[in-house]
């Protein structure tokens, strides 16, 4: 089998969001597909009725084929401080055409504040490895876990767009995605991340500098999070940017000229434009960055910032990822 599911960009490309079936008969909810956690979980009927308001969500009691999976629950909390917890059934869970008839769906009995306001997505699916699942006292699997055994090959894809649709697949590797060759890192799952390390990055026009750099590819997080270094020298190239403490990082005149920013992965350069790096007004006529210092996060992310400049091939069977231009 092989599926493909479009995904939709939240306001500022915030978040990408995808529609996914849950149960019998089916309820469809925009989720946020993300490569830096491996819970699927769901705004459901347990919650307070004040933490659903704006958003679709299950309800296990009216699926036909839905199972308490008893004495689990889940409890998750994500890099931006969110976080969510509850208790599991199985059932079928449906992306893009590809059904697993016995998913682990977690479902949410309290979330916190930022995704009760964020009537963007429904819930979350995570897309890293088993390791991190946070169901206890048993792990669950995650969605592309379960489906692989249907897959024709063990892969996913990620081609996001900057201000549009893109999509997910499954199985496959569509060639028309993308242009020249895909350059593939090994992948370090040892903490559960798609983890590896870039080779360098370059400012603009300016020098390449070689160096390697530990990241993780995170379709959840939204900007590109590196060491305060690279950074700076990447905003000593914008005149009139500063690192605002009451921003919250790395603002600039919205008028400003931003240059391109590469990373290197092995051989390959892979160019974030500078447009994509000015992420979104900020107070008064300054803009924020779409890069910004992994200060305090304790690892480098590459976010959705830079994923949507890239076509990406996440291979759970190796395990490693593939980058091409998008
Ligand atoms: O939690 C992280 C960072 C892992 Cl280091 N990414 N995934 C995510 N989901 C919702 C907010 N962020």
């Amino acid at each position: 089998a092989q599926g493909s599911v479009t995904a939709s960009p939240s306001q500022y490309d915030g978040e990408y969001d995808c529609p996914v079936t849950v149960g019998t008969p089916g309820v469809t909810l925009p989720l946020d597909f993300d490569t830096g956690s491996s819970d699927l979980w769901v705004f459901s009927s347990e919650l307070p009725a004040s933490e659903r308001s704006g958003h679709a969500y299950y309800t296990s009691s009216s699926s036909s084929t839905s199972k308490l999976d008893s004495g689990e629950t889940w409890d998750i909390s994500y890099g931006d401080g969110s976080g969510a917890e509850g208790n599991i059934y199985i059932d079928k869970v449906t992306i893009g055409g590809i059904t697993v008839t016995s998913q682990a769906v977690e479902a949410a009995e309290s979330v916190s504040s930022e995704f009760v306001s964020d009537t963007s997505n429904d819930g979350l699916v995570g897309f890293a490895f088993d390791s991190i699942n946070t169901a206890s006292p048993n792990h669950v699997q995650t969605w592309f876990g379960n489906a692989e055994a249907q897959l024709a090959s063990p892969v996913f894809t990620a081609n996001l767009k900057k201000g549009k649709a893109g999509n997910y697949n499954f199985g496959y590797i569509d060639s028309s995605e993308y242009t020249g060759s895909i350059t593939y890192a090994t992948i370090n799952s040892a903490n559960g991340f798609w983890e590896f390390s870039a080779s360098g990055y370059a400012v603009g026009s300016g020098a390449f500098s070689s160096q390697s750099i530990d990241v993780i590819a995170d379709t959840g997080t939204t900007l590109i999070y590196l060491p305060a270094a690279i950074v700076k020298a990447y905003y000593a190239k914008v005149s009139g940017s500063s690192n605002s403490a009451s921003a919250g990082g790395y603002i600039f005149p919205c008028s400003a000229t931003l240059p391109s920013l590469t990373i290197g992965i092995g051989s390959y350069k892979a160019v974030v434009p500078g447009t994509f790096l000015n992420y979104a007004p900020n107070t008064g006529s300054t803009c924020f960055g779409g890069l910004q210092s992994n200060a305090g996060i304790g690892l480098s992310i590459l976010g959705d910032v830079f994923l949507k400049s890239q076509f990406v091939v996440f291979n759970q069977g190796v395990p490693k990822i593939g980058f091409a231009p998008g």
